[in-house]
């Protein structure tokens, strides 16, 4: 019964061994079982149990139920030492999956912790230092995994919040070496408005940051969407409502198409979110049809219990790929990273290396 918390299934052999990108992880929604419960025994007062941080195998919630799952597991992950351990846990399980080149991303927050000792306190410096050092150590380790990091921005707070936000990515972009890329703008889709938020995307843009925006996750966002598409967006995350079949509109394809724009898709996420009804309903057969970037991602492997191998099984499984779909699938998201040329070139003779292993 234990392990019906640990993963909805397990991909086969060759979606674990195929070398993989992951583009769209938020680092609290990525949050494993194993490391939920070390974060439970840490913290007994809270009184929090899987149920509560984790949406399993048949179940669904809205979207909105989501984001309370977020606010639970924010409170387990509040202290340095939580936020190294987190990290640390996912890169290693992200790594462990197969996936070569991560991008990871996260809502820089403080936190008092009020009552306990005051080195416990975090701030937003503070809490990127540690996805940082996370990542650094991991990388000291010889973990094989390449890992970048996105600053995230939540909709929620407004434009004063996501103007600092771009402001710390800005600094750390600098002193990272680039380790920082870019930005993401992320959270609950119904709260706040797009246009708010453009001064500090478009200062982001002129530094050299990346922008990877969520995009139409829910429906009726046409004005939103045809705003941010105008920065042009780097990537897009989900652009679930953005073709007409579902209330979209032609023109927003045609801007994704024009600008080459890549979406990151999420079937999971999607599905459990339910945003989308069912696999095979998922828009991601929309865009491959037209031959369109698209990514394979997870976006919340913890919350939606499932990691990376298994959505490129189902992709595969629902659309009908291929082994050798699957692969190029796998291999045309390298050219759709953050990180520079010389990185993407590294990674496609990574999957050089290991295609004739997997095509005897
Ligand atoms: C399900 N679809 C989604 N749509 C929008 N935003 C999402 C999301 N899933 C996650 N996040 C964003 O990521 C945060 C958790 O990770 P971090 O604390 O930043 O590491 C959430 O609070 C939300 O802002
Ligand atoms: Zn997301």
């Amino acid at each position: 019964a234990l392990f019906n918390f640990v993963m909805d299934n397990e991909a086969d052999v060759f979606y674990r061994e195929l070398p993989k990108v992951e583009l769209h992880a938020h680092l609290n929604g990525s949050v494993s079982f194993q490391t939920i419960e070390k974060l439970i025994s840490r913290k007994p007062h809270l009184n929090i149990e899987h149920g509560m941080t984790a949406i399993g195998k048949g179940q669904r919630r809205t979207l909105d139920e989501c984001f309370q799952v977020f606010k639970v597991i924010h409170q387990l992950v509040d202290t340095e030492e939580d936020i190294l351990m987190v990290a640390t846990d996912v890169i290693k399980e992200f790594a462990a999956d197969g996936v070569k080149y991560l991008e990871l991303r996260s809502t820089p927050r403080e936190e008092e912790n009020t009552g306990k000792d005051v080195n416990m306190e975090i701030d937003k410096k503070k809490y990127v230092e540690t996805v940082i050092k996370a990542i650094r150590q991991c990388k000291s380790e010889g973990v094989d995994i390449d890992v970048r990091f996105l600053l995230a921005i939540d909709r929620r707070n407004g434009t004063e919040v996501a103007m600092e936000t771009v402001k710390l990515a800005e600094e750390f972009m600098l002193s990272t070496d680039g380790l920082v890329v870019g930005l993401d703008l992320s959270g609950d889709p119904t709260v706040g408005h797009g246009k708010d938020l453009l001064p500090a995307l478009q200062r982001a843009k002129n530094c050299g940051l990346k922008l990877s925006l969520h995009l139409s996750e829910v429906p009726s966002q046409l004005e939103e969407s045809d705003l941010l598409l105008n920065l042009p967006p780097d990537r897009i995350g989900h652009g679930t409502f953005l073709h007409p079949e579902v209330g979209g509109s032609q023109s927003l394809v045609d801007k994704v198409v024009q600008n080459n724009i890549p979406l990151e898709l999420c079937l999971t996420s999607n599905v459990k979110g339910q945003t989308v009804s069912c696999y095979s309903k998922h828009h991601f057969n929309y865009w491959y049809q037209m031959g369109h970037p698209c990514v394979i991602c997870t976006d919340d492997k913890g919350v939606f219990s499932t990691d990376l191998s298994q959505e490129y099984q189902l992709a595969a499984s629902t659309f009908g790929l291929s082994h050798e779909a699957v692969w190029k699938l796998s291999q045309q998201a390298i050219d759709y990273i953050f990180a520079p040329d010389t990185v993407k070139q590294q990674l496609k003779q990574k999957w050089i290396d290991i295609q004739p292993q997997m095509f005897k």
